[in-house]
């Protein structure tokens, strides 16, 4: 019995180029469709969900008639750009068949890096998830170079995880999990059913990509657990035919590879936001906002702040200090210093008014503050 996935309340399920197109053969609509009606299911038992589907560069190739990958980045690019229609236009259809709505997302590494891209792909991504619709997730391969790529879709998956703090990363590929060697080249690989995320020595089991269609391999796969894990979240690795994968998962049964996260997830991510030891600005708590924050664990709101020092953008790290200069707590900023410094003393329902934009009520969430 392995009950992460049925715990989990959401959930990233990437699927690998070779399952989406068939080992390059062209979109594989059954398979596609039985992947949308298993998370249609999920999404009845309340597991909010988001795809990271590879497939775009397989597709394109296919579409453009290349029998082998081309090499040149900018041909590779052209295979991204045509295949990604292919993508899109099949997980709206097979969607559409369980009532629910699709969105494509396209992401870079340079989004996720940036602090104020990263703040804004989240709201997205829950704003989405808030509408009942299924976010379709993908590198934007016809923008990156090599230098500044994911690289691979696993590594994509676990960064998506931490962005929006799932409980769980499905990794669902053509092996039916991790063996202690590459089982297309030593038959006495053995399975293994479950294990740390993180362990070392899961990295010198995993080999390269075994297909010529998939990019990463195992390896990525082991390490993607491993940066999931640093926001909390577990990681199944699974066979994406196995009948019903998903549904059964989700059933608590124990299929594939389950590599279980050792932190929990709120303490990973108050971990992090404590160990931001350097932070970029101050803000000062009346009397009130102290009380919110460090007896009834609320968030904190602007009207509760009095000064707002330094210089900070949204998504910055900073500390808040009481009326006598003791810092109280440290959180993640919504607002820009710039924006804080106009909207601090008044209430949320002003903050439109003010500067003719909202990007969230307070001004830390208690999810982003970490008490000290
Ligand atoms: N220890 C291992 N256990 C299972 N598969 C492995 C291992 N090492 C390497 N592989 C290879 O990794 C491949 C899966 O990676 P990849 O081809 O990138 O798939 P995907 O397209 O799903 O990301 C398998 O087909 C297999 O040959
Ligand atoms: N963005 C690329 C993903 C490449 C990739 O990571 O493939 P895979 O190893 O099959 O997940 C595409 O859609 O082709």
């Amino acid at each position: 019995m392995h009950s992460v996935i049925q715990q989990a309340k959401r959930l990233i399920i990437k699927v690998g180029s070779s399952l989406v197109t068939n080992d390059g053969k062209g979109l594989d609509s059954a398979a596609i469709a039985m992947w949308a009606e298993q998370i249609a299911h999920l999404r009845t038992l309340g597991k909010e969900v988001v795809l990271v589907s590879s497939g775009a560069i397989a597709e394109g190739m296919q579409r453009l008639g290349f029998d082998r990958r081309p090499t040149g980045v900018h041909e590779l690019q052209a295979c991204a750009a045509v295949g990604q229609m292919g993508l899109a236009q099949i997980y709206e259809t097979s969607f559409r068949a369980h009532q629910l709505g699709t969105a494509q997302v396209l992401l870079t590494h340079a989004d996720l890096a940036d602090r104020e891209r990263y703040l804004n792909a989240r709201s997205t991504l829950f704003t989405l998830l808030r509408f009942g619709v299924v976010p379709i997730i993908n590198e934007n391969d016809t923008v990156v170079t090599d230098e500044i790529k994911f690289g691979d879709n696993d590594t994509l998956g676990a960064l998506v995880a931490n962005l929006i703090e799932a409980d769980a990363l499905i990794i669902l590929t053509d092996q039916r999990g991790l063996y202690t060697a590459d089982p297309r080249r030593d038959p006495d690989a053995q399975f293994v059913h479950e294990a740390k995320a993180g362990d070392l020595s899961l990295e010198a089991m995993a080999g390269g990509a075994g297909s010529g269609i998939g990019r990463g391999g195992m390896l990525t796969k082991i390490l993607a657990a491993k940066r999931a894990a640093t926001s909390g979240a577990h990681t199944v690795i699974a066979w994406g035919r196995e009948e019903r994968v998903l549904s059964r998962l989700a059933a608590g049964e124990a299929i594939g590879t389950q590599l279980t996260a050792q932190t929990a997830q709120l303490t990973a991510r108050k971990q992090w936001m404590a160990d931001h030891l350097q932070t970029a600005g101050r803000v000062v708590l009346d009397d009130g906002a102290v009380q919110k924050l460090t007896a009834e664990g609320k968030s904190l709101l602007p009207i509760g702040v009095t000064e707002v020092a330094g210089e900070f953008g949204r998504g910055d790290v900073i500390t808040c200090v009481d009326a006598s200069g003791k810092p109280v707590a440290r959180g993640i900023s919504n607002y820009a210093s710039s924006d804080a410094r106009r909207i601090v003393r008044h209430p949320s329902s002003e903050i439109l008014s003010i500067l003719g934009f909202v990007e969230e009520s307070e001004l830390i969430h208690r999810d982003n503050l970490v008490l000290l």
